[in-house]
């Protein structure tokens, strides 16, 4: 059977949707069994339509903590809030204490990837921020690296790290996600999949 890895996300402009669809081409080139699913909303309908002017939800099944323990790893897509995890995102992840109780996660790989409004919203703060949650639960992050070359290029704006591919949605969200920005989680996916392949492979060895 394939290596599971589930892309789990939350994303009210569907940035993150679009970039975990590139992810998760990466995943199925890298021969792993991926879906992508979305945390449970958490704010009320009206101020997400109304106030925020979200589109409908992105059509994919809500992640439950059976998400995390079936997977052999996890990419959790993040857009950034005040540069840290959402609120949506935070409450899924306070809900995994009886996975943590019974070190259900331990040994599982996580990766991230992000979206700010802006260049300089927050990025990396947001990655860094969600490791604490990997550590706790003793999962292995995967950076990314920089193992594609767009992430060397200053000629425009790239989002993205070392930490996780990225994009950058601006202030009004108009900003839609570029083909190196897809290119660059689509490298992330083929990473973390081959990474993932080779420790399952071995474990059954
Ligand atoms: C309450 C709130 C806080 C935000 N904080 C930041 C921030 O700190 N830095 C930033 O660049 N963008 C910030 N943003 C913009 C979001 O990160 C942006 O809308 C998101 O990355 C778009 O991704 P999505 O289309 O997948 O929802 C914030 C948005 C909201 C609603």
């Amino acid at each position: 059977m394939a290596p599971k890895v589930n892309i789990i996300i939350y994303s009210l402009y569907h940035h993150i949707y679009t970039l975990a669809k590139s992810v998760e081409e990466g995943l199925k080139e890298a021969g792993v069994d991926a879906k992508i699913l979305q945390v449970a909303e958490t704010l009320p309908e009206e101020v997400v339509k109304a106030k925020m002017h979200a589109p409908d939800r992105p059509d994919v099944p809500i992640a439950t903590i059976a998400d995390l323990e079936e997977a052999d790893g996890v990419i959790f897509g993040l857009p950034t809030r005040f540069g840290q995890l959402p609120s949506q995102f935070k409450a899924f992840l306070d809900s995994t204490g009886g996975l943590w109780a019974k070190g259900a996660l331990a040994g599982k790989f996580a990766g991230v990837f992000f979206s700010t409004g802006s260049q300089h919203g927050g990025q990396e703060t947001t990655a860094m921020t969600t490791v604490t949650y990997f550590a706790h639960h003793g999962m292995i992050y995967v950076p990314l690296g920089f193992a594609n070359p767009h992430l060397f290029d200053n000629s425009e704006v790239i989002g993205g790290s070392a930490w996780g591919a990225g994009t950058v949605a601006g202030g009004d969200g108009s900003r839609q996600v570029s083909d190196k920005e897809k290119e660059i989680g689509k490298t992330q996916g083929t990473n973390f999949g081959n990474v993932v392949k080779t420790y399952v492979a071995g474990k059954s060895a």
